[in-house]
């Protein structure tokens, strides 16, 4: 795969009031991306990731470092570099307000020259993961917020980018529509190896789409990693559940447990017939606790097991 985006000690600083000293909210970034990478951009609120995308997109020049985004440098060759990347901003509509939505679409057509075939294969593809179709004769002003930012999304992908950016594109939209856009961007990566790099503060958004995460802390990198190995380091916890019918059973499991590894769980609880732990993976192996119920002939009226989500473990980073 090779590199679509380079970003070598990129900074940004603001001049917030007159007459004062510049901030600067991004502290010297290093990104590299391969063509058909799906990254997520998480951190903290001012953390800088708009600004990160803001840059990237060329919609703000960088005060120092440098970049180079599908051989541009984003900012100066805007223009001509637009024809290559697709940008959608949760809070910034894309369409003609007061027109109908097939307007928007068939005003992009005619800017990036498509042809008619390119429009109607495209528009097919679109409409086999959204409702599309059914949204083209309503005017934009008609739209949900769900059905608005449908309708974006699929128009910054008409021209076909090779590289589609997108800052917070799930913010206040319902499961449906936020699952319904998940599909459209794995699809969009799978059949066109479109590069993805989507900012949300909704983990499970970067969860279902994503395989790689960066976190930004205060206008640094604080990691940068495929998302399992990111959720093996410093998640890995397990939370358990395990119901027995015997009193006995349960005071048997509680007392082989604490014995074994009375240290080592994260915490233990004890309800009537239930027991529920947490567990870091690295220090118990949950196979142990399997074969001594097997062993034991003791059999669960019920398992519940699940991992910390994505979610989880931010949240865990940042406390
Ligand atoms: N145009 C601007 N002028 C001055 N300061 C700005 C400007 N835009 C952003 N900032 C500041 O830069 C910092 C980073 O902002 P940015 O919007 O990039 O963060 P973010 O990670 O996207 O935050 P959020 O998750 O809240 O959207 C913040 O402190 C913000 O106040």
């Amino acid at each position: 795969m090779k590199e679509i985006l380079t970003a070598k000690n990129l900074t940004k600083e603001y001049f917030i009031s007159a007459g004062k000293e510049p901030v600067q909210v991004i502290k010297g970034i290093n990104l590299s991306i391969k063509e058909g990478e799906k990254v997520g951009y998480a951190g903290l609120n001012g953390a800088g990731k708009s600004t990160t995308i803001k840059m990237l997109t060329g919609l703000i020049k960088p005060t120092g470092g440098e970049l180079d985004v599908l051989g541009f440098k984003p900012f100066s060759l805007r223009k001509k570099y637009v024809e290559y990347i697709g940008v959608i901003f949760g809070q910034r509509n894309q369409l003609f307000w007061d027109l109908k939505v097939e307007d928007s679409f068939q005003f992009n057509k005619s800017l990036y020259k498509l042809s008619d075939k390119e429009y109607k294969d495209k528009l097919d593809f679109l409409n086999e993961y959204t409702d599309l179709d059914n949204l083209m004769q309503k005017r934009v002003l008609q739209l949900s917020l769900g059905q608005k930012m449908k309708c974006n999304i699929a128009l910054s992908l008409l021209h076909s980018p090779k590289i589609l950016f997108l800052d917070e594109a799930t913010i206040g939209l319902d499961i449906i529509v936020k699952n319904e856009i998940k599909k459209l961007l794995n699809e969009v990566n799978r059949q066109f190896n479109t590069t993805l790099l989507f900012t949300s503060h909704d983990m499970k958004d970067i969860e279902d789409v994503c395989e790689r995460i960066i976190i930004l802390e205060k206008g640094k990198i604080l990691h940068d990693l495929p998302l399992n190995e990111f959720k093996k380091l410093y998640g890995g916890t397990k939370n358990v559940k395990i119901s027995l019918t015997e009193r006995a059973d349960i005071d048997k499991l509680v007392f082989w447990c604490e014995d074994k590894w009375k240290n080592d769980f994260m915490d233990f609880n004890r309800e009537e017939n239930t027991i529920k732990f947490s567990f870091n993976e690295t220090k118990i192996n949950f196979f142990d606790i399997m074969n001594m119920l097997k062993n034991e002939g003791i059999r669960p009226s019920d398992i519940e097991i699940n991992s910390d989500s994505l979610e989880d473990i931010i949240r865990g980073i940042y406390q």
